[in-house]
C-alpha cells in the first residue's frame, strides 16, 4: 500500500518540529523529511543549509519534490520524499499551509495535521526561541492564514497545551487513519 505525506502545518511557533521531533521519537518508522532551507543551521531543526545559489540550482536539477519561499527564505522538500511515499512509507514534514493544494497533488495520499495555539503563546514561545528578532516575530504572527483545502484529511490540533496531549492526539490520528 502507499504511504502517506504527514503535512504538519499551522503558525510560526506553534511547535510543528517540536511535534514532528516528538512523533518521530514515538514512531521510528516515520521517515522525517530533511528539508533544505537557505537559513543558517541552527538546533531548532535538522535541515541542510544552503545559499540562495545552491537551493536554484537544486530546483533546476528538479531535486524537489515541494518547494516554496515564506519569511524572506527558501525551503525545500527533496524528491526523495515521494519515492519514500510512493514505496509504502510514511514521511512527516513541516509545510507551509499556503503549500497544501500543490502538496497534494504531488504526493498520492496526504494526512495534515493543523495546529494550532492562542496568538500569546505563540508570540511567547517565539520569543522564548530566541532564533528572530521582535520584528521578524510580529511579521511571523501577522502573517496571512490561507484556508485548508478540501481534498485531504485535516486533523485539528491544539498545541497550546503541554506537548505529551498533542502527541497523544497525533499518534491517534495517524493509525486511525494509517488504513484509509
Ligand atoms: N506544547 C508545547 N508547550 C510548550 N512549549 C512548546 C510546545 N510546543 C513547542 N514549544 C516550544 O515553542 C517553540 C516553537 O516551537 P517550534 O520551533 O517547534 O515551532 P514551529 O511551529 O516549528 O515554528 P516555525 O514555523 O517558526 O519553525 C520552541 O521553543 C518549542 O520548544
Ligand atoms: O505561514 P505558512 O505559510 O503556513 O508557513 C510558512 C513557513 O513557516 C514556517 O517556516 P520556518 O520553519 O519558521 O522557517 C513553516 O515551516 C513554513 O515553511
Amino acid at each position: 500500500m502507499m504511504g502517506r505525506l504527514i503535512a504538519v502545518v499551522g503558525p510560526s511557533g506553534v511547535g510543528k518540529d517540536t511535534l514532528i521531533r516528538a512523533l518521530s521519537d514515538a514512531r521510528p518508522d516515520l521517515y522525517e523529511v530533511r528539508r533544505v532551507i537557505t537559513r543558517p543551521t541552527d538546533e531548532t531543526e535538522a535541515c541542510l543549509s544552503v545559499t540562495s545559489g545552491e537551493f536554484r540550482r537544486l530546483q533546476e536539477a528538479g531535486a524537489f519534490a515541494l518547494s516554496w519561499g515564506a519569511h524572506g527564505l527558501s525551503y525545500g522538500v527533496p524528491i526523495e520524499a515521494v519515492e519514500r511515499v510512493r514505496a509504502g512509507q510514511d514521511v512527516i514534514a513541516n509545510l507551509s499551509r499556503a503549500l497544501l493544494p500543490v502538496a497534494i497533488g504531488v504526493f498520492p495520499r496526504v494526512l495534515i495535521l493543523s495546529l494550532s495555539a492562542a496568538p500569546e503563546v505563540l508570540a511567547e514561545r517565539l520569543g522564548a526561541r530566541g532564533r528572530e528578532e521582535g520584528a521578524e516575530i510580529t511579521r511571523r504572527l501577522a502573517r496571512a492564514v490561507p484556508p485548508m483545502p478540501d481534498e485531504a484529511e485535516v486533523v485539528h490540533i491544539d498545541n497550546g497545551g503541554p506537548l505529551e496531549v498533542s502527541l497523544t492526539a497525533a499518534l491517534s490520528a495517524l493509525s486511525q487513519n494509517d488504513t484509509a
